[in-house]
C-alpha cells in the first residue's frame, strides 16, 4: 500500500475508535529505511532492541556477559535499604518469606541483634522499603535490555560481607548463578548487583571471567577450602584454571553491575574490619504459568535439594509492576 492510501485508511480506522485527532496521522514504512532510534543492525543474542544502551554497551555485554553502570542507584535510596537492613537485624521487623544467613563461623553462637550477626537477608520481596530497589525505574530500565518487558523478581538478597575469620569464609567462591536456578531460559534472566559502598579488593569485590557466559552450565562442588570453613551451598566451579583470567571489579556507591547467569564470577575475602554491602535482584522475563520456565531435567529442583544442610528458602518469584514507579 503507498503512503498516502495507508495514511488515509489509517485515519478511517482512527476515526472508527472514535480518536479524535485523525487528521495528523501520517504513514511511516514499517520496513525498510528508516531503523528506529537506539536500533542496532547487528544480530545479538545477549541483549534487547531497545535505546538504552548504546551500541558498545551492547556489544560489551555481548562479549562480556556483564555492564557496570556507573552511579545508578541514588545514595539516598541506598540509606533507606541501609536503614531497613539495621531495623531487620534489630529485629525490628520481620518479614514474611526472609531467609536470614549467618556466616558459618557464627551460625551456632547466640543471637545478639545487630548486623554483625547477619550475613545475608535472601527473598525480601515482602518487604515493602528493600523491595523498592526491585521497582526503581532506573534499574528496571536497563534489566529491560536484558530481559525484555515484563519482568519478575525471581530472587532477591542483600549481602552484608562480615570481616573474614582468617579461614576464607567470606570469600565466595566463582560460580555461575544458574547452577542455583530452576528456571530458564537464560538468556531471559539477568542478577543487577549494586554496590552499596567502594568496593575493592581490600573488601572483597566481584570478580569476573568475561566471555564466559558463552559457555555451558560446569559441574560445582565446594572449594577446597571446605575444610577450613565454606559457607552452606556456597558452591564453586571445579575448573580453577580459569581463576588466571579474572577481572576485579573496583565500584563506587550506588554503581550497578549487571550480569548474564552463566557468567562465572564470585568475591574474595573482605580484609577490613567493616562489613561489605551489595544488593542484588536477579529477574527474568515473565512467563505464566511458571512451570514453562524450568528446565525440563530442573523441574522440581530447589535450593532444598542440593545440598545436605536445610536451606529453606525457595523460588518465590514476584511480578514487578512497573506502573505508576
Ligand atoms: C541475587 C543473586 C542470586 C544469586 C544466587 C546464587 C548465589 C548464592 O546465593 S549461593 C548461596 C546460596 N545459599 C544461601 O545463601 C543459603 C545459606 N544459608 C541459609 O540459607 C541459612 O543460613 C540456613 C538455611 C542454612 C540456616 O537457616 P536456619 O535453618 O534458619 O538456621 P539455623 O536453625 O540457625 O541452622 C540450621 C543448621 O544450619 C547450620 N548453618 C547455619 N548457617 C550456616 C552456614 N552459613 N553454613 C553452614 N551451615 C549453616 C547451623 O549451624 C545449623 O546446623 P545444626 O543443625 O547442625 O545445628
Ligand atoms: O557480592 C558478592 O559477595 C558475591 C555475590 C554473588 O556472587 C552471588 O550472589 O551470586
Amino acid at each position: 500500500m503507498d503512503q498516502p492510501r495507508a495514511a488515509a485508511r489509517l485515519r478511517v480506522l482512527l476515526g472508527q475508535l472514535g480518536r479524535r485527532s485523525a487528521g495528523a496521522v501520517i504513514a511511516h514504512p514499517t520496513s525498510g529505511a528508516v531503523p528506529p532510534a537506539g536500533f542496532h543492525p547487528q544480530q545479538f543474542q545477549y541483549t534487547r532492541d531497545n535505546s538504552v544502551l548504546t551500541l558498545e554497551q551492547r556489544q560489551f555485554y555481548e562479549d562480556n556477559g556483564f555492564l557496570v553502570i556507573k552511579k545508578l542507584v541514588s545514595d539516598a535510596d541506598i540509606e533507606c535499604f541501609r536503614n531497613e537492613f539495621e531495623r531487620i537485624c534489630r529485629k525490628e521487623v520481620e518479614p514474611m518469606r526472609l531467609v536470614v544467613m549467618r556466616d558459618v563461623t557464627i551460625a551456632k553462637s547466640e543471637y545478639v541483634p545487630s548486623e554483625k550477626m547477619i550475613t545475608k537477608v535472601q527473598d525480601f520481596q515482602e518487604d515493602e522499603e528493600l523491595f523498592r530497589y526491585c521497582t526503581l525505574p532506573e534499574v528496571l530500565k536497563y534489566v529491560e535490555c536484558f530481559t525484555g518487558p515484563n519482568i519478575m523478581a525471581m530472587h532477591t538478597m542483600l549481602i552484608n560481607k562480615p570481616p573474614d575469620s582468617g579461614k576464607k569464609t567470606s570469600c565466595h567462591p566463582l560460580h555461575q548463578d544458574l547452577h542455583y536456578f530452576p528456571f530458564r531460559p537464560s538468556n531471559n534472566i539477568v542478577c543487577a548487583w549494586t554496590a552499596m559502598e567502594h568496593i575493592d579488593r581490600n573488601n572483597g569485590c566481584l570478580a569476573v571471567l568475561p566471555g564466559t557466559h558463552k559457555s555451558s552450565l560446569k559441574p560445582h562442588h565446594y572449594p577446597q577450602w571446605e575444610e577450613e570453613g565454606v559457607n552452606g551451598i556456597f558452591h564453586g566451579i571445579e575448573d580453577d584454571d580459569e581463576n588466571n583470567d579474572q577481572v576485579h571489579l573496583v565500584v563506587e556507591k550506588g554503581d550497578t553491575v549487571f550480569f548474564h547467569p552463566l557468567l562465572i564470577h564470585g568475591s574474595g575475602r573482605n580484609k577490613t574490619q567493616g562489613f561489605q554491602k551489595v544488593t542484588a535482584l536477579v529477574s527474568s522475563k515473565q512467563s505464566q504459568p511458571l512451570r514453562d520456565m524450568m528446565d525440563p531435567g530442573q523441574e522440581a529442583t530447589t535450593l532444598a535439594s542440593r545440598d545436605d544442610i536445610l536451606i529453606t528458602n525457595a523460588f518465590s518469584p514476584k511480578i514487578i509492576d512497573r506502573k505508576g514507579k
